[in-house]
């Protein structure tokens, strides 16, 4: 994690009474995400997760604890945000915004094999289903908009090959963005990061997805694509594994079968997707910020990723 605010107990007793939560236990900083800070909280009442919000804006958070909280009762496993008596689910924590959700079981599974990737591939087929009956609308903040702005930002960083890779695929990705394929996909509420840090399991069965804070409107496709380049590359070179990713690729479509646009702009999307991911972390390694616990991530690893997406576009 990130501890970016040391939340005192004090201030932990106060939300878990106003929560009607009943005692503290234990308050625990999780070492483990870059964006929040997370604490584990133990109570009389269960398990929970503390998060403040260190970038996000309070008017933001209503779209993602919603959709969390609309996820869960549409039957999906994820965190479900605790409610005051009034019924507000963001709540002020040392000054910050802040909610308490529930701790979901499992760990994360960091080698997934084609049954963990299958079981992901259903489960986000199942969020976009449920998705669509989700009425408020927020755009991916990560989304081309951001990818424009941020470029100019990271570039005095890079040398002359990264400079000149990072130039032409964000002028790739605008062209795609213009086009009639990419007005025709299918679109709803994304998660937007569904890596296998966010996915937790007890054995093969999924048991809970969380970190909802990127989430937005946006193409399923690129929501897939984002899982593909995370649950099945091979990790040290980046190359496309290809049974893990007929796993994933199958049960998705055995909830939600992808549409000609879809199969048409996969490959195109693969290199979104990891565009995006390179552009972040390139941003969090050259301007870091502070905080108590925190491993920044290696923007090389998305840059070969996306060297292998153009090299290498899936067939499908
Ligand atoms: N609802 C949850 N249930 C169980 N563990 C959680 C939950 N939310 C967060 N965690 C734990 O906290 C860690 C950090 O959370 P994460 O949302 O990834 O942080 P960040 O928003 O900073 O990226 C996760 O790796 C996981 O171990
Ligand atoms: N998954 C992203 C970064 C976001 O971190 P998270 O801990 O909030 O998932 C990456 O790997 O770059």
């Amino acid at each position: 994690m990130a501890v970016f605010t040391e939340v005192p107990p004090e201030e932990a007793r106060a939300l878990l009474q106003r929560l009607q939560l009943g005692e503290l236990l234990a308050l625990q900083g999780i070492a483990g995400g870059i964006e929040n800070t997370n604490y584990f909280v133990t109570c009389s009442e269960g398990e929970f997760v503390l998060t403040l919000f260190e970038r996000l804006r309070a008017e933001q958070l209503p779209f993602y604890l919603y959709l969390m909280q609309h996820l869960a009762q549409g039957g999906l496993p994820v965190p479900d945000p605790r409610a005051d008596a009034q019924g507000n689910i963001v709540h002020s924590v040392c000054g910050k915004p802040a909610a308490l959700v529930n701790r979901l079981p499992g760990k994360s599974q960091l080698a997934p094999g084609p049954q963990h990737c299958a079981a992901m591939g259903q489960t986000l087929a199942r969020l976009h289903l449920v998705g669509r009956s989700f009425d408020r609308q927020q755009p991916n903040l990560r989304g081309l908009a951001w990818w424009n702005e941020t470029v100019p930002v990271v570039l005095p960083y890079l040398g002359p090959q990264q400079a000149e890779l990072l130039r032409s695929e964000l002028a790739y990705q605008n062209a795609v963005a213009a086009s009639a394929d990419y007005a025709a996909l299918p679109r709803g509420p994304v998660h937007a990061d569904l890596f296998r840090d966010n996915v937790l399991f007890e054995g093969e069965t999924l048991t809970g997805c969380f970190d909802f804070y990127f989430a937005g409107v946006d193409t399923w496709l690129f929501d897939l694509a984002v899982c593909l380049n995370d649950w099945c590359i091979d990790w040290a070179t980046g190359a496309h594994h290809a049974a893990r990713a007929q796993a994933l690729l199958g049960a998705y479509e055995a909830e939600r079968a992808l549409t000609p646009a879809e199969r048409a702009l996969l490959p195109a999307l693969l290199r979104a997707g990891a565009l995006r991911f390179w552009l972040s972390r390139l941003w969090d390694f050259h301007l870091p910020r502070e905080a108590a616990l925190l491993t920044p991530h290696d923007p090389t690893h998305f840059e070969r990723v996306l060297r292998e997406r153009i090299a290498h576009p899936l067939q499908l």
